[in-house]
């Protein structure tokens, strides 16, 4: 079953509500944790615990477990392992995107079964052009995984790049065409996606109809609301895959106010996409 087809059917269980298991220093400490390998381990699991039953997706971001060096990436490891056995699917949010050849160690790294890091999904950025990215799509394709990536971010900053004109087309446009391709024909949604914030003004213009899921992040901590998804994305929400981090494991440790969270917000978002 491809990735796309595993999230459609996830997102009608569960609803479209990703948590983002992301163990900020100030969290472990307000979790009542030392910011050690022991605490990130204990908070990383504890929440995953709590959250990965009640929601479609959860979103670890490596550079949380990376800071603690290999231990720190074998609690992303059992992070990986306990979503997944929950009957979450896990979309690793890493970023990364390289020469060609370079990609393909990443992408063996996160998408091949056999690897200890793989998972159902990873962010990718499309900055060394999107051709760079083939390895990833190749490898996506070949085990059934999903991508996503970056196209209109949810930090200030992003339009620099983003909104810059190529072949009278914005860097953001020329990402969705791209994907629109790669979803040409699938059924029922393709396995490419896009990130595009929750935080934007407006839809800059998008054009979303690219047949691919759209990883909504800055829902809840940065600003962005229900309300914002459905200015944003109009017809385009009943593919938004909105997350939030922050805004959730703030209501630790307590799995009951966890789980709570993600059951209001999957509740909440339900409603919006009718
Ligand atoms: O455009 C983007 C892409 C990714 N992110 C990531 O999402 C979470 C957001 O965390 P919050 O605590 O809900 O703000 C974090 O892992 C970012 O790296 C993003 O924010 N914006």
């Amino acid at each position: 079953m491809t990735f796309g087809a595993r999230l459609v059917a996830a997102v009608a269980d569960r609803g479209p509500f990703c948590v983002g298991i992301d163990p900020h220093a100030s969290l472990l400490h307000a979790w009542g944790y030392d910011d050690d390998v022991a605490g990130l381990e204990r908070f990383a699991l504890g929440a995953v615990e709590a959250v990965a039953p009640h929601c479609s997706v959860i979103k670890p971001q490596s550079a949380f477990y990376e800071r603690f060096g290999s231990r720190g990436v074998a609690v992303l490891e059992r992070v990986i392992e306990a979503g997944r056995a929950a009957g979450a699917l896990v979309l690793l949010d890493i970023k990364r995107g390289d020469i060609g050849s370079t990609s393909q160690a990443y992408a063996d790294a996160y998408l091949d079964p056999a690897s200890p890091l793989a998972c159902d999904a990873v962010t990718v950025s499309p900055y060394l052009g999107f051709g760079s990215l083939q390895p990833f799509v190749d490898t996506a394709e070949k085990f059934d995984a999903g991508l996503f990536v970056l196209a209109a971010t949810s930090n200030k900053e992003g339009p620099e790049v983003q909104e810059a004109v190529t072949g009278g087309r914005t860097v953001s446009a020329t990402v969705l065409d791209h994907l629109r391709r790669l979803n040409a024909d699938a059924v029922p949604l393709g396995s490419f996606g896009a990130v595009v914030g929750a935080t934007l003004e407006d839809d800059r213009g998008l054009d979303l109809a690219f047949n691919g899921p759209i990883l909504a992040p800055g829902y809840g901590e940065q600003g962005g609301t229900t309300a914002d998804l459905r200015r944003i994305f109009g017809a385009g929400v009943r593919n938004v895959l909105a997350t939030s981090s922050r805004g959730v494991l703030r209501l630790g440790p307590d799995p009951a106010a966890l789980a709570g969270a993600v059951r209001r917000s999957n509740d909440e978002l339900r409603e919006l996409l009718g």
